[in-house]
């Protein structure tokens, strides 16, 4: 039997201090700011991206001090919190979210409780001062000396997070979550399978089994002023593009890939959503356009997103299914690359072949390559830190609560190039230092 070493307090205790001080001298080194707990402090950690000395003390930082919370607490009281006051975490941070709490107090001041009802409109203000007060427990605002809401570092960093966490945290990103057991119970394990069993469908609101893909589309018509789901799924994955990668979302895609090799040339980022991810990088990579390929619903949302970044002459958008063959591009385009972000996760193996065979197509006819940026899991155990680790597994099991699909490993992701072409083969993976994404370039041997 595994017989684990098994920590102490005080062994815990010096480990935390041992890499707190190496993380403070490596930040002096660099001439970096120190973490803090002002509005105006470090926000994340995307400039030491560079620095992976400081990545990995600070993982290690991490997870040996949620190893001594949890010998603190206990396993009876961990398993409590979990159950209770993690959960509410969760429910406050929602609705505070929800009412735009972040937006209403100021910078650097702060107002009275009823002058921040009375701004968000709020009637019962007695209530809001309850969320209020856990949300100070969690370090999410505070309360001044004379009684105020102010903003704390948490707080202050919400607006970049905000539409990723009203998006998770709502009806129908969360509601597979209670199905998850009963689509593992019934879930045949067959690659072949192209409709799969997925928890969302499963807690389907109308009991119609319905897709995910299928239930955001039916929620077309929103109130006036309001936007509808598919806008703020967009909206979201903007959020989760910047959120995820902790500010820094054009340094990892940078980094990651070999743009000067398609200079000149026209990349088309299939299942692009509203162009989020590349009017994030147009500005880096010149000399080449970008055709966003997505469904309809997208096509406003995207149109905007590119007019606000003046990117009109390098990037347009095409309505297009990418479960059918590729279309022409527009004004005669032909590609130099397909892009596919994030996307095949959300897919069951055959569900991704078959976004994958047309691609291949156009691989061949014009010689493109494929880039696949998306996460891809360690077979093995030990590979990261704990919390690297949760931060990639974590979107996984959101792959399956919403589609029954997930990530894959290399490995899987190689039998399933496998299913699609036996000409397809990896040609490099590379993951930038503590990166959650990784990226695949796929190449056709002809
Ligand atoms: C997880 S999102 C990824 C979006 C974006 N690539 C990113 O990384 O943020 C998956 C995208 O696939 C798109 N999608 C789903 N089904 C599609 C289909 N049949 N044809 C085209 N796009 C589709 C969705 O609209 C969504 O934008």
């Amino acid at each position: 039997m595994d017989q684990q070493e098994a920590p102490t307090l005080t062994a815990l205790s010096r480990l935390i201090t041992d890499s707190a001080n190496t993380l403070q001298h490596l930040l002096t080194q660099y001439n970096l700011q120190p973490p803090s707990v002002s509005p105006n402090g470090r926000k994340d950690w995307s400039d030491a991206a560079a620095h992976p000395d400081i990545l990995s003390t600070r993982s290690d930082l991490i997870d040996h001090t949620q190893a001594l919370l949890n010998l603190v607490r206990g396993p009876v009281e961990t398993l409590a919190a979990y159950s209770g006051s993690m959960l509410s975490e969760i429910d406050v941070l929602r609705t505070l979210n929800l009412l735009k709490v972040h937006e209403a107090v100021p910078l650097d001041g702060s107002l009275s409780i009823s002058d921040l009802a009375a701004k968000i409109g709020v009637r019962d203000e007695r209530s809001l001062a309850k969320q209020l007060r856990f949300a100070y427990l969690m370090g999410l605002f505070r309360q001044t000396d004379n009684g105020q809401v102010a903003h704390t570092a948490l707080s202050a960093a919400l607006p970049e997070s905000s539409a990723w966490i009203e998006w998770r945290t709502g009806r129908l990103a969360s509601q597979g979550a209670h199905e998850v057991a009963k689509a593992i119970l019934l879930r045949p394990q067959s690659v072949e399978q192209e409709e799969v069993v997925a928890p969302s469908a499963l807690a389907d609101p109308l009991g119609k089994n319905r897709a995910f893909w299928v239930q955001i589309e039916d929620v077309k018509e929103a109130a006036p002023g309001q936007e509808t789901e598919t806008e703020l799924y967009s909206r979201a994955m903007r959020g989760l593009l910047l959120h995820q990668n902790s500010g820094g979302a054009a340094a990892t895609y940078l980094q990651g890939l070999d743009w000067e090799s398609l200079k000149g040339g026209t990349i088309v980022d299939v299942g692009g959503g509203n162009g989020h991810v590349v009017v994030e990088l147009a500005p880096w990579v010149h000399g080449i356009s970008f055709v966003v390929q997505d469904r309809p619903q997208n096509e406003k949302p995207a149109r905007d997103l590119i007019e606000a970044h003046k990117l009109a002459d390098r990037i347009r958008f095409q309505a297009h299914d990418f479960l059918t063959p590729q279309p022409e591009l527009p004004d005669g385009k032909v590609p130099a690359a397909y892009l596919l972000v994030r996307v095949l996760q959300d897919w069951s193996d055959a569900g991704s072949a078959r976004i994958l065979k047309p691609l291949v197509r156009g691989m061949e006819k014009y010689r493109a390559k494929t880039w696949i940026i998306g996460r891809l899991l360690p077979d093995g155990f030990d590979e990261m830190s704990v919390h690297e680790e949760k931060n990639l597994r974590n979107m996984d099991l959101l792959g399956f609560n919403l589609h029954g699909g997930g990530d894959r490993s290399e490995k899987e992701l190689k039998s399933l190039l496998g299913m699609v072409d036996t000409r397809l083969r990896i040609n490099k993976i590379s993951r930038p230092h503590q990166s959650v994404l990784s990226f695949v370039e796929l190449v056709l041997d002809v």
